[in-house]
């Protein structure tokens, strides 16, 4: 028996750890003896109890750890050789980094068969992934390689069985209303005498204290900065308020477990001897509370087995970092790491287009990333990019798919609208997140407005809310439903207003001011300034600062509409808004409808042919995005999401961006020959659902003459051939000359398609005027 070096700090049992384990690898078990060591003295940050003691306890107590040389079982499908070298790695922590397409899961999967070849029970070996989605898919692969008898679950799932007894008798609790976080930010505010939080920032600002603090609420409200102070109070009424109802919610499951398992060593030592084996998919995005959750199943013997990408850390405003995966060594030095280099899944042109352009992130393994061996160059299908990509366009060419052949990806909800309304036109049926067919923000704002202000007596209380809420008017948000009833007997929106009891009479007088404006605003473009000037811009600066998420689009949304709004009375806008609503929720399927959807949401996953459309300066990269002068954050993040989109091709890869914005990432992926030069983002873009008319909608021409000239409005949003003295052909002498007038530097010679952008949407807008005379 050797005796211990002296033990005074916890560097020097990280390093007497690390020998160990060296020594083991190496075949050599000499048993250690640690003598009394007090845990209190070596108690570690984040995990809060004497984690790398307890772990080197395990090991001078066991003289045989789980090194189990590899078998020789057959992999159930043809690996190359770096595969089968991560997934025969010896036992112990093994992080496989790898580019997209690599075969990551493929490997994760094949792991766990050698663990069981190796003597390993099924019950006590874990793989954890992120959503369920995720680990659905996870479970048919492992059926699939005979490997059913193992587990695969989400984080909260592994997090809710860990707490279960806690959560005995309680209900699950998706998420609070926007009307109950507005009650809770106001019951703060008056207990300290502050002002109010906006409701819309809460959800993000206390997910982050509970997941990135790891913190209760006694233990937040002492020691957060002064300005969070009433946000802190937030946290505590929630938690009352949870308790009281017998309610938990998602994060409980995480933060809850985590607590457990770092105040109680019983229960610990339970939960890490249940399982002999954690594998976790997708490691690049885990944030930090998932991660100690992780680390402290995987202890005290560190048999982990992670896979991952940095490149496609899509997560940071979740926490997650590339850091994580590049420090993994840090946390664990003798880690065995094995990296794969093929990318199976993509042509040769996207792997090269792709592998240029994550090569330009410093915050990264420099690693090799390569196309299959036997993969055939695609052609000229491979790659193609398009500029001025015209909805209508892209609409024709979904319907010749089916869903399982083609997916069109979007950096946001926001760029994939106007191609989703302009599908749901063309009879095609599609499907994507819930927010792309039931406004959030910005667009749901909108919405709403134009539904009051087009039909007060039929207002619903939910549009009535945002109403009270967007832009902030100092009125009880509960209120609506008084006002809706108001409403409905017949009181216009101002006097209903000035009925409501229990306000300031100077807030009345203020709000029924603002809302006697809208009412009598004779066009809608008015009703969006005087929003604006109301304080919705400054509501959504707010929400925008508040969230986490880099990507907020609202203020563009309300540029775009209102520059789309000019000319339309409030009725007809109200109109179009309804009828593109309804458009998009009848072309909805979700079960057989083509996807149309977030780069975020399409991460892991593969179709032949891949559309990624609006990428665009200010897009993608996002505009906000770029503020972010985080290292590995701000343009690096928006890279790793356009090396996503570009890796989910497995044939096609169509990129579609608006003419004269091209993104940078374009010329960095060596598509484009120039770089683009920064022009400023127009007004609103070239293409988009603004030329878009429903035939339906109220004030559309209803003469022949009228629906030509539509048509040829119509047609001016993209697909439209010939000279502009043919396509105006249906006009009369004296529109035509109110035509050239109208839009200056036009020539009847010129080619519709040589048009620019801006001529192109003053010419549709015109046009649009006088097929409704
Ligand atoms: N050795 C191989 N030979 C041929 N095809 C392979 C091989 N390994 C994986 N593939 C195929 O490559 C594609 C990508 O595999 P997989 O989804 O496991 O990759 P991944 O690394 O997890 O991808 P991503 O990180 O981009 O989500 C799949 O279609 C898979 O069947």
């Amino acid at each position: 028996m050797e005796r211990a070096p002296a033990l005074e700090t916890l560097d020097d049992l990280r390093r007497l750890h690390e020998t160990l384990v060296r020594r083991r690898r190496a075949g050599v078990v000499v048993p250690v003896e640690l003598g009394e060591l007090d845990d209190a003295r070596f108690v570690e940050p984040g995990f809060e109890y004497a984690y790398t003691l307890e772990r080197l306890r395990w090991l001078c107590a066991h003289e045989q750890p789980r090194f189990a040389a590899p078998t020789d079982l057959a992999p159930h499908r043809p690996l190359d050789a770096e595969q089968l070298a991560a997934a025969k790695a010896p036992g112990g922590v093994v992080q496989v980094i790898a580019p997209a397409g690599s075969g990551k899961t493929t490997v994760l999967v094949e792991r766990v068969r050698e663990l069981l070849a190796r003597g390993a029970q099924p019950d006590r070996v874990l793989c954890m992934t992120f959503n369920e989605a995720a680990a659905a898919e996870l479970r048919t692969r492992l059926r699939t390689a005979g490997a059913g008898s193992v587990a695969a679950r989400t984080f909260h799932s592994v997090g809710r069985r860990i707490i279960a007894a806690r959560l005995e008798g309680r209900e699950l609790q998706h998420e609070w209303t926007v009307a109950q976080w507005a009650r809770f930010a106001r019951q703060a505010a008056a207990e300290l005498g502050t002002q109010p939080p906006d409701p819309a920032e809460l959800p993000a600002a206390i997910s982050a204290i509970r997941l990135g603090e790891l913190a209760s609420p006694d233990e937040w409200e002492p020691r957060c900065p002064e300005e969070d102070r009433t946000v802190a109070r937030v946290y505590r009424l929630v938690e009352r308020e949870k308790a009281r109802r017998r309610l938990y919610d998602f994060d409980d499951m995480i933060v809850h477990a985590v607590r457990l398992l770092r105040a109680d060593p019983t229960a610990r030592a339970q939960w890490q001897s249940a399982f002999h084996h954690v594998l976790v998919d997708e490691y690049q995005d885990i944030e930090p509370a998932q991660e100690l959750l992780v680390r402290m199943l995987a202890a005290p013997h560190d048999d982990l087995f992670v896979v991952g990408d940095e490149d496609q850390t899509l997560y940071g405003w979740r926490r997650a970092s590339v850091r994580t995966m590049l420090d993994l060594q840090k946390a664990y030095p003798t880690l065995h790491r094995v990296a794969l280099e093929h990318n199976y899944r993509c042509t040769p042109e996207v792997v090269r287009a792709s592998a240029t352009l994550i090569g330009h992130n410093a915050r990264r393994f420099a690693k090799p990333i390569r196309s299959a061996p036997d993969r055939t160059p695609g052609g000229e299908r491979a790659i193609r990019v398009a500029a001025g990509g015209a909805p209508r366009l892209l609409a024709r060419k979904l319907a010749a798919y089916t869903r399982p052949d083609i997916a069109v990806l979007g950096r946001t909800i926001n760029a994939l609208r106007p191609f989703a309304l302009a599908a749901a036109d063309a009879g095609v049926r599609i499907s994507g997140p819930q927010e792309l067919f039931e406004a959030t923000g910005a667009q749901e704002t909108l919405e709403a407005y134009f539904a009051v202000l087009s039909s007060p007596r039929t207002a619903t209380e939910a549009d009535l809310r945002v109403l009270l809420r967007r832009p902030g008017r100092g009125l009880p948000v509960d209120a609506a439903q008084r006002l809706a009833d108001a409403l409905a007997r017949g009181a216009s929106l101002p006097q209903a207003v000035e009925r409501l009891p229990g306000v300031e009479g100077w807030r009345l007088d203020r709000a029924a001011e603002q809302l006697s404006a809208l009412t009598s605003a004779r066009d809608a473009a008015t009703v969006i300034r005087r929003l604006r000037k109301d304080g919705l811009d400054r509501h959504f600066d707010e929400v925008a600062r508040a969230s986490a998420r880099p990507d907020r689009d609202d203020r563009k949304v309300l540029d775009e509409a209102e520059q789309e709004a000019r000319g339309h009375s409030v009725t007809e806008y109200a109109a179009l808004l309804e009828t593109r609503r309804l458009s998009l929720r009848r072309a909805r399927d979700d079960h057989s409808g083509i996807e149309l959807t977030t780069v975020h949401r399409a991460k892991g996953r593969q179709w032949p042919r891949v559309v990624l459309v609006a990428c665009d300066e200010g897009v993608l990269p996002h505009r906000n995005a770029l503020e972010d002068d985080t290292p590995g954050e701000g343009a690096e993040a928006e890279r790793r999401i356009a090396y996503v989109a570009f890796t989910r091709a497995m044939e096609e890869l169509s990129i579609l961006h608006t003419e004269g914005r091209p993104s940078r990432f374009l010329h960095e992926a060596g598509l484009i020959e120039a770089p683009p030069a920064p022009k400023p983002e127009p007004d609103s873009p070239p293409v988009r659902a603004s030329t878009w008319q429903p035939p339906t909608l109220h004030g559309a021409a209803t003469t022949d003459h009228g629906k030509a000239l539509e048509h040829a409005a119509h047609a001016l949003t993209g697909e439209a051939e010939g000279t502009v003295g043919e396509l105006v052909g249906a006009l009369t002498e004296a529109e035509r000359r109110r035509l050239f007038r109208a839009v200056p530097g036009l020539d009847a010679r010129q080619r519709v398609q040589d048009l620019p952008a801006r001529t192109r949407r003053s010419l549709a807008a015109t046009l649009r005027v006088m097929a409704r005379r």
